[in-house]
């Protein structure tokens, strides 16, 4: 790729030093360590440094051009500047570029809301594959192309990680992607200059305020996913989230509003529903509901629990019928779905006790779990609640989950989740300034020994919801990660019970 070809995507405020358009482009980069032979370096202004700092850095390592919000006040004439008004939307552009604009030849899926992302994007895959398109996957539990699942460190990596996994899904034979996109990679302007064919919105609920600092501001960069759809895509929304109507306000594409509604207790239809989930019967099996849009009404058993998963089923389903798909290939794909590991997980013992590892780990989450199974357990059934809050984010909604957990629980144990940099105790204080109660409640730093406890206290027809790292194998202390994972523990305390099965 040519500089001259890069540098079209971008619009530029000024060019300083000595421009050879025809200069082919070796690299892109944002980190001056990692800068090689005729990269362009992108200086950034982050939270925790300025990437202007290391500009000569960049320069040093024999970085063809600078891209950068402010030219250094003496450079040498044979070093090119490229000023722009906003450094991490020029990172997106080029990267886009560099990647020879692999997003624009995919159908692009993108999923946002505080919850239901990682559940829903996986359900849209598995639709998808089932109407034949190959479909790659980007989100929490990694990237996925063809059968294979690799890591990612963050949910919504980087615009430059993004782009470049467009253009290996696209030569690896994928027509579409579905992918999570979080409110920091739209605050982040990691997703400009992506053209979404279909934008999801699940709900939005507490997380996130350490970072963007009010829900007005957290609902407002999810609102930018809605605002940039052209008036051919679709955007397909909650219409039961106090925020749906706020995202679409400004929004150009054709709507799809969908519901949930409780069938039995005879719920209100809300008339400007488009795809509605009528739901018959909860159980610790699935979910019996009738899917009904403009011109169809089935009833179906899903395997997936609780009236959040069906909020997250029927906008995979309006995503599918976006798509143009038949409904009975839509159904067929959520059929199949195998469930998302770590989300409602059951693990059963050979004496059927039963424990649930799934991932919530904000207020909303914790509710909608707990909630969940009150409705399916059996009705003299305790319910264990063990749960921790991550350290470095958001601290007001620790003593919400602790108040949450007290108001939705036989017995609680408050331990670590990824305590990060933080003290771990201090983390506990603050979920605790949440709980009143002093029976039944339980404070243990260690997660494996609080995971113990909780599976020593567990009876038949009892639940205990292991609550907050879902499908992670680490545990994150002190800044170093350790192998860790809920399931393996629970299952060899069965093991060790002589109970699993
Ligand atoms: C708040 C946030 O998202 N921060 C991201 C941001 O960091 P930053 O802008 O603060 O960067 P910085 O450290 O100040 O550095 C500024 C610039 O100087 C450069 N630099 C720095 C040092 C040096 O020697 N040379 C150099 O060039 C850096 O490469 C960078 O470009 O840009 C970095 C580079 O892309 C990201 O790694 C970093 O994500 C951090 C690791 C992170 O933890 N993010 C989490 C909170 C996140 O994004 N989570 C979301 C949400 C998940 C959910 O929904 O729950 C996700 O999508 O995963
Ligand atoms: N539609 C929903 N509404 C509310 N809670 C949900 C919904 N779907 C899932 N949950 C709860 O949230 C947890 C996380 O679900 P999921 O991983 O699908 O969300 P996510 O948005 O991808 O989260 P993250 O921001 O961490 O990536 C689940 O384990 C479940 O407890
Ligand atoms: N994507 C979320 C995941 C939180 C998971 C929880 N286990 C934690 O570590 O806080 C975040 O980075 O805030
Ligand atoms: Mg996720």
């Amino acid at each position: 790729m040519r500089l001259k070809d890069l540098i079209n995507s971008i619009e530029l405020v000024e060019i300083a030093g000595e421009l050879h358009e025809d200069t082919p482009v070796g690299s892109i980069c944002f980190d001056s360590r990692k800068v090689g032979p005729n990269a362009v370096f992108v200086a950034i202004r982050g939270f925790n440094t300025d990437g202007h700092q290391y500009i000569n850095q960049a320069v040093e390592a024999d970085a063809m051009a600078i891209v950068c919000e402010e030219i250094p006040k003496s450079w040498s004439s044979h070093q090119l500047f490229l000023k722009v008004w906003d450094s991490r939307e020029a990172l997106a552009k080029i990267a886009k570029r560099f990647y020879e604009n692999a997003s624009d030849e995919l159908k692009v899926i993108g999923v946002t809301g505080t919850n239901g992302k990682t559940t829903t994007t996986g359900m849209i895959k598995c639709i998808l594959d089932a109407n034949e398109i190959k479909t790659g996957l980007i989100g929490t539990t990694g990237y996925i192309i063809g059968n294979q699942l690799y890591e990612l460190d963050r949910t919504t990596p980087d615009a430059l990680e993004l782009h470049q996994l467009f253009h290996k899904m696209l030569e690896a034979g994928c027509r579409a992607v579905v992918m999570e996109v979080s409110s920091h990679a739209l605050a982040l302007k990691r997703t400009a200059g992506i053209r979404f064919d279909i934008a999801v919105f699940t709900n939005l609920t507490h997380d996130h305020l350490d970072f963007h600092g009010s829900m007005t501001a957290y609902a407002d960069a999810k609102k930018l996913l809605f605002d940039n759809l052209s008036e051919s895509a679709f955007a397909v929304i909650n219409a039961d989230d106090d925020y749906a109507e706020k995202m679409v306000k400004d929004c150009k594409a054709n709507i799809v509003r969908c519901g949930v509604i409780n069938a039995r207790e005879k719920e209100l239809e809300n008339p400007i529903i488009d795809v509605m989930a009528k739901v018959f019967s909860y159980t610790i099996n699935g979910t019996s509901a009738i899917i009904a849009d403009d011109k169809n009404s089935m009833m179906h058993q899903f395997r997936t629990l609780g009236k959040f998963n069906m909020y997250n089923t029927v906008e995979a389903y309006a995503a599918g019928l976006a798509f143009g798909f038949d409904r009975i290939h839509i159904i067929r794909g959520l059929m199949k779905c195998p469930p998302v590991r770590g989300r409602m997980q059951q693990v059963w013992s050979k004496d059927h006790r039963c424990a649930i590892v799934d991932y919530s780990h904000t207020p909303d989450a914790l509710e909608n779990a707990l909630q969940t199974i009150c409705l399916v357990k059996p009705e003299n059934g305790r319910i264990i609640t063990l749960f921790g809050c991550g350290g470095d984010r958001d601290k007001e909604k620790r003593p919400l989950m602790g108040k949450i957990a007290e108001d939705n629980s036989d017995i609680i144990i408050i331990t670590s989740d990824n305590p990060r940099s933080e003290d771990p105790e201090k983390i506990l204080d603050d979920i605790q300034a949440g709980i009143h109660k002093q029976n039944n409640f339980y404070r243990i730093v260690d997660r494996e020994t609080a995971i113990r406890k909780a599976i020593t206290l567990l009876t038949r027809g009892d639940v205990a919801l292991i609550a907050g790292k879902g499908h992670e194998t680490y545990q994150e202390i002190a800044g170093k990660k350790f192998h860790f994972d809920d399931k393996e523990i629970i299952e060899s305390v069965f093991r060790e019970q002589e109970g699993l099965i």
